[in-house]
């Protein structure tokens, strides 16, 4: 039992060692395969015209096992490797009564030593390690599939290893799980997300490991760790279905490229593959099979943000209601009675009634309502030729064919999609100018309608979607994804944080799409200090947040006399950046053509400009757009034109909400003239 320092730091390169001969064992291994390998394919090649079908088939595939196997050992190499520099975080001796106590180390990845035939490292996914998230010392329990252990936790302890050397060990008489934390939090960042598993909270914990909920709502305010989250929970899910599921089956669908790049190295450090990744445009584009050009969300928001159109506003603002997803369902049901008039159909010498088309008609409304037609004809031909006693004519059948449909009054979506608004006697919500493309807040209404007339194919390849930034989401985009997805779904977001307040979902308005769905609140918030997080509750106060005792410089509003002068001190900030100790840079701007200009102003080495093309994300100073930057972090942020001019809508207001919470350490907001109105103390 190791119970000193020293004695830790003698096991630490125990471990090693055992790391260093698995590792060598895996070299040889992969020796041996690749020998094997080509051994193999010499053989074919040279016996290859004596070789029939079946027997290149079996040389094909036991060279696909081989190439297999040795895929899977050079990838625990990479894990072995990992595990060389730092083998684990945490340790707890845990004693059940009947149990001799043994420490259970807790790691990235297991480690199995296959001499000794024990597990020497845990991986922080397995059952036993919940013990470390979930308590103190004391009694504890943990769940299995084959039921739950009870046991007293005796020894609690954390560790931080780094290129193979113990940097501290803390043991946990007090909540040490705090002063670890605070420690991993002060760090500046780096310009990728990067994994948490050695300081993963209570109730992240509880996040990560729900097993059971089909649908799994978090509502967590600005930084309280959402995305590193749901990110713990896929690599979980992952860990724990492994037999079920693997990364390709995971979707993830992201607000944009450059967020994707952002959190795309999580998984692979905690041994994952990638994941896959769609914009919610690109789904759009495939459900609709590119027959419309519609507009995206940061075109609508940036028109939101360039021009005030209260006409504009409220047709987003009726459709992403609740409400209108009731009206399009109520529609449905209008169209379904009342839009098929049938009436008797003369085929030749043979009278179908109304009736009988009305029955089958109704027999099929389980079918999309514009696909029941052909199923309603062949029964009606059927119908004709009973009677007729022989096979129909061309010409009968086109009578048939077309006649059915006919008595529906519509057939293209798009015309249903117009006639709806008639119908709800508001045709001027509807602004279909062609060739303009479609408005970004009609692109799934149109969808949904098509799912529900003609059907669409879902994706059942996908067993776990997951959905960040719920919130810039409307009810009727979450009636098209619980309609193509059936997996289970993990959805994430803020309503503070929306870039478009017309259209925003809280996690209530998707808990009515999702009835069965569990809903977790996050009000901790990890990410900026004190004094950033209650500069920016000025702007959009939420009395629930709590956010970690860290403290910092006081975000600072300087005011010039010019935008000119302005520019020039945005300059000496950013000078003064590139000589502290910090990595990363945002200057966050409300729109694109402000965050231009300021690039313009600046140009210089190791300045970069984020756009919506940009598809990664790179480390030193950005200068962007508050919704581009939704999901990122930087040490500093630099928030230009904070002035009463530049920012006085609702719309802007969320952007500078979204632009002051990225800041880890340090914010500074210029403006010229008068100071935003949202700022007032
Ligand atoms: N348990 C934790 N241990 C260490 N760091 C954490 C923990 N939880 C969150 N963090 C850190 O807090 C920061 C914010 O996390 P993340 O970006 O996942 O939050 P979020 O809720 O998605 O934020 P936002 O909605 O504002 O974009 C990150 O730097 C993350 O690493």
């Amino acid at each position: 039992m190791n119970v000193t320092e020293s004695e830790e730091k003698e096991y630490l390169e125990e471990i090693k060692e055992k790391l260093t001969l698995a590792i060598r064992r895996v070299d040889e291994a992969v020796k041996q395969f690749s020998d094997e390998l080509r051994q193999k394919k010499q053989y074919i090649h040279e016996h290859q015209s004596g070789m029939d079908e079946a027997d290149m088939v079996a040389a094909g595939q036991s060279i696909n096992r081989m190439a297999f196997t040795g895929e899977g050992a050079v990838a625990r190499k990479r894990r072995l490797l990992k595990l060389g520099q730092s083998p684990y975080f945490g340790r707890i001796d845990f004693v059940t009564p009947n149990q001799v106590k043994t420490p259970v180390y807790i790691g990235v990845y297991s480690f199995f030593e296959e001499q000794q035939r024990q597990n020497l490292i845990y991986d922080w996914r397995a059952p036993i390690s919940s013990l470390f998230y979930d308590f103190e010392l004391g009694e504890a329990s943990y769940s299995t599939p084959s039921g739950t252990v009870q046991g007293t936790i005796e020894l609690k302890r954390q560790y931080k290893i780094r290129d193979g050397r113990m940097e501290f060990m803390l043991d946990s008489d007090v909540n040490i799980h705090d002063d670890v934390l605070q420690q991993e939090l002060a760090k500046s960042s780096d310009d990728k997300m990067k994994n948490i598993v050695a300081t993963i909270q209570r109730d992240q914990n509880a996040v990560i490991r729900n097993e059971t909920a089909p649908v799994m709502i978090i509502q967590g305010v600005a930084g309280s760790g959402k995305t590193s989250i749901a990110l713990h929970r896929i690599a979980f899910l992952l860990y724990r279905f492994r037999e079920t599921i693997r990364a390709k089956d995971v979707l993830i669908l992201s607000p944009n490229k450059v967020f994707a790049d952002y959190i795309s190295n999580v998984l692979p450090e905690l041994g994952e593959e990638h994941i896959p990744e769609m914009g919610m445009e690109e789904l759009a584009a495939d459900l609709l099979g590119n027959r419309y050009a519609f507009q995206t969300f940061f075109e609508q928001v940036s028109a939101l943000l360039e021009r005030h159109d209260p006409a504009f506003i409220e047709r987003i603002q009726f459709k992403s209601s609740f409400e209108f997803l009731s009206k399009l369902n109520q529609y449905l049901v209008y169209i379904e009675n009342n839009y098929f008039t049938v009436t008797e159909l003369r085929v030749g010498s043979t009278v179908v009634p109304s009736a009988l088309i009305q029955a089958k008609f109704k027999t099929y409304h389980r079918v999309p309502m514009l696909k029941r037609f052909a199923l309603v004809a062949d029964d009606v031909r059927a119908y004709v030729r009973d009677a007729v006693r022989r096979k129909l004519s061309g010409r009968e059948k086109a009578t048939i064919g077309e006649g059915i449909p006919r008595m529906f009054r519509f057939h293209q979506v798009l015309d249903l999609y117009r006639d709806f608004y008639r119908w709800l006697g508001r045709p001027e919500l509807l602004k279909l100018a062609h060739p303009q493309p479609l408005e970004y807040a009609d692109v799934f209404a149109l969808i949904y309608l098509h799912l529900r007339l003609e059907g669409l194919p879902s994706y059942d390849q996908v067993k776990h979607l997951l959905v960040d930034e719920m919130q810039d989401y409307t009810p009727v985009q979450y009636a098209v994804l619980s309609r193509v997805f059936h997996c289970r779904k993990t959805i994430l977001g803020d309503v503070s944080q929306t870039v478009n307040p017309y259209s925003a979902s809280s996690a209530e308005t998707i808990e009515r799409v999702f009835p069965q769905a569990d809903v977790v609140k996050l009000y901790r918030s990890y990410r900026s200090t004190v004094e950033i997080t209650a500069f920016a509750q000025r702007i959009t106060p939420n009395p629930h947040i709590i956010p970690l005792e860290r403290h910092g410089p006081e975000p600072t509003t300087a005011r010039f006399e010019r935008p000119t002068e302005e520019l020039t001190a945005i300059k000496q900030l950013v000078t003064a950046f590139q000589a502290s100790g910090n990595h990363s840079l945002g200057v966050i701007c409300k729109t694109l053509r402000q965050a231009e200009e300021v690039f313009e102003a600046l140009q210089a080495p190791g300045i970069h400009l984020l756009t919506e093309e940009s598809s990664s994300f790179k480390e030193g100073v950005i200068i962007t757009t508050a919704h581009l930057a939704k999901g990122l972090e930087f040490d500093e942020v630099i928030v230009p034109f904070a002035s009463a001019r530049n920012y006085k809508t609702e719309v802007d207001k969320s952007m500078l909400y979204v632009a002051c919470t990225r800041a880890m350490h340090q914010l500074t907001l210029t403006y010229s003239g008068e100071l935003t109105p949202f700022l007032a103390p």
